[in-house]
């Protein structure tokens, strides 16, 4: 069975790094794909000099949904890897703990769940694990998966409900000691605030929409 790893990547030249050298140590997987979501830094250059990658530049920035759906278009793999590129603490042993149900037919969806990483971190997936970055999935559903280019931070909750919605197998796996860099360390407290507070919206639409009515929200195309 073929495994790609799919990476979306918003200026992360300084930690991509470390995410890809455990992605090229993994046995498991057959592909690297990075898509660099319109970045301004050296995030594709760097990507694309690690050896077994592919990295794509997007011209703008689409958002995370767009890039992840990006990466999946660009592969026939039966199972898609996704993993953020700001991991810190990732193992090879992680990526099989992850994929494991998914090679031996016992889910549709994997998700990994950051536990004694940082308690900062750790806190928001204890209580909504189906936020996680971290999964495998089946390409093929993954691209049944309506509006995936215009969600941005909601692609995670669509995912998460459209799996609950059609009754498919979902396993949760512990990163045990995985962890990541928060908004406001990444880009200072003004800017951090301000894009955790875009993707507190983009989040609860999908929450709200699923608890009142029982299926997505309705976003319009961007032009
Ligand atoms: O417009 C964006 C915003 C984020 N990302 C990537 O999506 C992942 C998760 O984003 P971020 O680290 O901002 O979210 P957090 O993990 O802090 O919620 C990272 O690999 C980002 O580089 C992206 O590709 N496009
Ligand atoms: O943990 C969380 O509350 C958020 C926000 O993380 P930060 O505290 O901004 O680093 O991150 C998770 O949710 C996002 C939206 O679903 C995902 O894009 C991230 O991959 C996930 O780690």
């Amino acid at each position: 069975m073929k495994v790609a790893a799919v990476i979306p990547a918003f200026n992360e030249e300084h930690r991509i790094g470390a995410v890809l050298k455990t992605l090229a140590a993994s046995p498991e997987i057959t592909d690297i794909i990075v898509v660099s979501d319109g970045s301004t830094d050296r995030t594709y250059e760097v990507a694309a000099a690690v050896p077994g990658v592919r990295a794509t530049q997007l011209p703008t920035n689409k958002g995370k949904g767009g890039a992840m759906r990006t990466g999946a278009l660009q592969t026939d793999a039966d199972i898609l890897l996704f993993f953020d590129a700001d991991l810190v603490g990732l193992t090879p042993q992680h990526v099989h703990d992850i994929l494991q149900p998914m090679l031996a037919g016992e889910a549709t969806m994997s998700m990994g769940i950051f536990q004694g990483g940082r308690w900062a971190t750790d806190i928001a997936q204890r209580f909504s694990p189906g936020i996680t970055g971290q999964r495998a999935i089946r390409r093929e559903i993954f691209l049944q998966i309506p509006n995936l280019e215009n969600v941005g931070y909601g692609i995670e909750l669509a995912i998460t409900y459209y799996v609950r919605h059609h009754d498919l197998v979902r396993k949760d796996v512990i990163l045990r000691g995985v962890t990541h860099p928060m908004k406001e360390e990444k880009l200072g407290w003004v800017r951090g605030a301000g894009s955790r507070m875009i993707m507190y919206w983009q989040m609860l639409r999908f929450r709200i929409s699923y608890e009142l009515y029982g299926r997505p929200p309705r976003i319009r195309k961007k032009k």
